[in-house]
């Protein structure tokens, strides 16, 4: 018979040698894998996880390790790629196993966002949400229908402007928000006050925002402790979970129920809802357009405040570009009337300079991370099964100097009158294969829109401090999925007499339809 001291021993030697042939089989696999820093044992690189501006701390990756890296978080590995080459033949050739998105515990989990397209898993409900997003967004011919709505939301942009030259930002937002809201829901918005849908909208925003912050939530780390009694330490989450999942399924299901009943009346302005809501759908199906609706909003809004604000910015700091712009716009459309899409063909100095917004600061700068369903294989390196996979967009794509020379420079030529045009920023900005963006043409559209009849009518320049000194706005971004500008001063002035007649009849002329808040 063993003694006690003899078992214990054995024990121990037989967990011991189980822990090192562990570790002797992942040193063999991190072997094949795309090179990285080291990591502490268990956590990895858990502490090198940068929690602002993502994209210049990976950018670091390119030198140190090449186009492909990885690191290590717990048991997560996490692929890096800064290359826009590396990242088409993975994202792009091979989008069958590059498709689907982390679980991300906190905000997909328990707060309900994975029911929203964009964290949602790569399956069946995915592809149908995807395919009637799609259907109504998705193509140049499908957004033809919605662009009287994009063209009399720009124009009150401007008319509103006219009358508080200080609020373009505040309405950029508002523009597009209404322009989504009224697309997805057939929801006119109040203009006078606070709009509860859009307070609705905007705060569960802000809160995926915080849901979805690098580290902040110990369970996306840990993702058993969601099984652990409330009154356990580190539970917190739970409480503030119910909170922002409550507030999410709100702000879809409201705007939906909102519809049904102007359908039932027989009085719905038609949108992506009460088009799919007529045409006679199951609760499944019912449930995939609730929430593909929602992403309209969700996806559009801050995205496109991001590039509208980009657009100002750059105004400011480059005047000779914002000149060259309004000679091609006076030359085309002439002084008697505001340009429409229509026009478009017609101004590719305008279609140059949107390109350039789009490059200069792509304000998805890691985009959103796609994770792989299978082992997979790139040039001898492992891309294991569940890894996540990160583009950085901004740093290496988009800055690039062997893509695009002297990448610092903000230059519509770049894409304008030239034999040999720098790549498209349209091929990175909205992400890759099957994940990419849905809203493509609908931003475009509505970017150069506001773009085009923003140039023709204002100037914008620099503002000026108490004794007339010009400011020269900074050039700085904030970080997050969506960077914004940071705020900065600047004037806006009609350019003429006759601008300002273009603008100041507006809401007389199209008087703005009543809101629906007070039926929501
Ligand atoms: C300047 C404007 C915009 C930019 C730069 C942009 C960029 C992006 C990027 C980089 C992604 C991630 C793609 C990937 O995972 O590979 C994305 C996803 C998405 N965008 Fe946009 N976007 C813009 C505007 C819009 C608009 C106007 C809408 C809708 C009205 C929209 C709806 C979405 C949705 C629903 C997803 C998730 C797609 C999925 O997970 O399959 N976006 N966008």
């Amino acid at each position: 018979m063993l003694q006690d001291s003899h078992l214990i021993v054995l024990g121990l030697s037989g967990g011991l040698a189980v822990v090192v042939l562990r570790l002797i089989a992942q040193k063999i696999r991190n072997h094949s894998l795309p090179p990285g820093p080291d990591g502490l044992p268990i956590v990895g690189n858990m502490f090198d996880m940068p929690k602002d501006y993502e994209w210049e701390h990976w950018a670091k990756h390119r030198e140190l390790y090449g186009p492909i890296s990885t690191v290590n978080v717990l048991s997560t590995r996490v692929i890096i790629i800064n290359d826009l080459q590396t990242a088409i033949d993975l994202l792009e050739t091979r989008s069958s196993i590059y498709s689907n998105r982390p679980t991300f515990p906190f905000a997909g989990e328990i707060v309900g966002w994975n029911r929203q397209m964009i964290l949602s898993q790569y399956d069946d409900r995915f592809r149908l949400m995807r395919k009637y997003v799609k259907a109504y967004i998705g193509t140049k011919s499908a957004i033809a229908p919605h662009r009287s709505v994009q063209e009399i939301e720009t124009k009150y942009f401007l008319a509103r402007v006219l009358e508080d030259p200080s609020s373009v930002i505040e309405n950029i937002r508002r523009s597009a928000g209404s322009i989504f809201l009224k697309l997805s829901h057939g929801y006119a918005i109040d203009t006078s006050r606070p709009d509860k849908l859009v307070e609705l909208v905007e705060n569960a925003s802000k809160e995926f925002h915080t849901a979805t912050l690098p580290g902040e939530w110990l369970i996306d780390s840990i993702p058993w402790m969601r099984y652990l009694p409330e009154w356990w330490p580190g539970q917190h989450f739970k409480k503030v979970g119910r909170v922002f999942r409550n507030h999410n399924f709100e702000q879809a299901v409201r705007p939906v129920e909102f519809v049904k009943r102007q359908v039932e009346k027989g009085i719905e302005v038609p949108s992506f809802t009460s088009t799919m809501l007529r045409q006679g759908l199951n609760d499944y199906e019912e449930d995939v357009v609730q929430w593909g609706a929602n992403s309209l909003y969700g996806g559009g809004t801050d995205t496109t405040t991001a590039a509208l604000t980009t657009f100002v910015l750059m105004m400011v700091l480059n005047p000779e570009v914002q000149k060259k712009a309004q000679e091609e716009l006076d030359t085309v459309i002439g002084h008697g009337r505001l340009p429409n899409l229509d026009d478009r063909p017609r101004l590719p100095y305008m279609e140059a300079l949107l390109n350039e917004v789009h490059r200069y600061h792509p304000i998805g700068p890691m985009g959103i991370p796609h994770c792989v369903t299978q082992d997979d294989y790139y040039n001898d390196m492992l891309i294991p099964k569940d890894s996540i996979v990160l583009v950085n967009l901004w740093w290496l794509i988009a800055h690039d100097p062997k893509i695009y020379p002297d990448p610092h420079r903000f230059d519509p030529g770049r894409f304008y009158n030239t034999e040999k045009p720098q790549l498209d920023p349209q091929s990175f900005v909205f992400g890759f294969g099957r994940r990419a963006c849905p809203g493509k043409e609908l931003a475009n559209a509505n970017m150069f829109l506001l773009m085009s009849m923003m140039l023709s009518v204002f100037d914008i320049s620099k503002a000026r401090d108490a004794d007339g000194v010009e400011i020269t706005p900074k050039l700085e971004f904030g970080s997050g999925t969506v960077s914004h500008p940071k705020p900065f001063p600047f004037n806006v002035k009609p350019r003429s007499e006759d601008a300002e007649e273009l603008v100041k009849n507006i809401f007389e002329d199209y008087p703005p339809p009543p809101t629906n808040a007070e039926d929501l």
